[in-house]
């Protein structure tokens, strides 16, 4: 039993941690029998919520259905690669599936989901996963996107047949109808830890795209992008009203970041964010070394899972599980992110001028930083 001040205790804690939604902590929703059965039979996590919007009197309510899945590969690393990539879209399906069983209209997969995130080993052999954009994967999912009407974004290992094979690391977006939308390529490559993706590929040559789809306007911001809010900025600039971050991120590196760049980015720029990480361990079969001295390792370490939405109105979700694959649904009402600019006035205040200004003058060789110094420096130095 949970006694009345205790009671008080969690409500406030709550409200401080995952925030207020229209004045109350967000609700849950119930899914049809048939996900929560996928769920159970699959054993995947499966949550849902609802971000509700106030209502106006000129607009009417622009609620949509959106789904994030996470997982962990589905055979080990020494499987033959068509064999690995065939076990994760079966078990993707059954995701896809309780998603389409739920009426999600928007749905986004993990970064690079239909191969384990190889990078760390700078071996090439691991670049056989990749595909055109409308390639093996795509193909799938377009099927899927046709039979439940729904917008899927699929980040994959792009190789880009038309120029010169090289390979990117891409988003594409399927329309409700199966068709391709558009593709962006991840803009900003990590050169931490064990993340040698910068081996593999390039920084991305597609901008800041918004896709305008039947559901609304969505854009996708991939991993190593969520570091950088002027990436964010960029999106929400364009029109974004959901963002999504499909990730591949370790526990020791990144975790006490998760829960906060992604919810910051919706306060910021007034849109919803949709956070994904993938879960598990990924062990290789040759040993690599960070560059640190540490003893040579053949796995990544522990991908967390913990995919989330965070709202506008500075409420998230609670996340996914760190463990086990998930789809995390929720319910949006668009209007929300207006309400929001309306509310704070971000865009108003925002004063891009003296930062246009700022990066114009920084990116020139001879950029002398804006620093006053105490004189009295100068005289200790004397
Ligand atoms: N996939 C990727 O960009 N990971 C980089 C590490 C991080 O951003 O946490």
């Amino acid at each position: 039993m949970i006694i009345p001040t205790a009671y008080a205790n969690l409500q406030e804690v709550s409200r401080i941690l995952l925030g207020l939604n229209c004045g109350k902590p967000l609700e849950r929703i119930l899914l049809p029998e048939v996900a929560s059965s996928l769920s159970t039979k699959y054993d995947f996590d499966l949550q849902a919520f609802y971000f509700c919007a106030d209502e106006e009197s000129l607009r009417q309510p622009r609620v949509v259905r959106v789904g994030l899945i996470q997982n962990s590969i589905a055979l080990p690393t020494t499987t033959p690669i068509n064999e690995q990539k065939k076990a994760i879209m079966h078990k993707v399906k059954s995701m896809i599936d309780a998603a389409g069983a739920s009426g999600v209209n928007i749905i986004c997969l993990q970064e690079a989901w239909m191969m384990p995130f190889a990078f760390c080993t700078r071996e090439k052999r691991w670049c056989e996963f990749s595909e055109p954009i409308d390639g093996e994967c795509t193909q799938f999912l377009q099927d899927l996107a046709r039979k439940y009407s729904m917008v899927i974004v699929n980040p994959i290992l792009e190789r880009d047949v038309k120029h010169g094979e090289v390979l990117w690391n891409t988003a594409v977006i399927i329309g409700n109808n199966g068709n391709i939308i558009g593709i962006h390529r991840k803009n900003h490559i990590p050169r931490v830890g064990d993340f040698n993706e910068s081996t593999y590929y390039m920084e991305g040559n597609t901008g800041h795209p918004v896709f305008e789809t039947c559901y609304g306007k969505i854009a996708v911001n991939i991993c190593y992008g969520r570091h950088h809010p002027l990436n964010w900025l960029a999106f929400g600039l364009n029109g974004a009203e959901i963002v999504f971050n499909p990730s591949a991120t370790v526990g020791e590196l990144s975790e006490p970041m998760w829960p906060i760049e992604a919810r910051n980015a919706a306060i910021a720029n007034s849109y919803f964010v949709g956070s994904i990480n993938r879960v598990g361990t990924e062990a290789f079969p040759n040993p690599f070394t960070s560059g640190d001295g540490k003893p040579q390792h053949s796995d990544f370490g522990h991908f967390y899972g913990s995919s989330y939405f965070s709202s506008p109105d500075a409420s998230c979700t609670p996340s996914l599980s760190r463990y086990r694959d998930g789809l995390l649904v929720s319910d949006m009402d668009l209007n929300l992110c207006r309400q929001l600019k309306d509310k704070w006035g971000f865009r108003m205040t925002a004063r891009y001028e003296l930062y246009a200004d700022l990066l114009s003058r920084y990116l020139k060789p001879d950029f002398i930083p804006q620093v006053i110094e105490d004189p009295y420096l100068q005289k200790q130095r004397q």
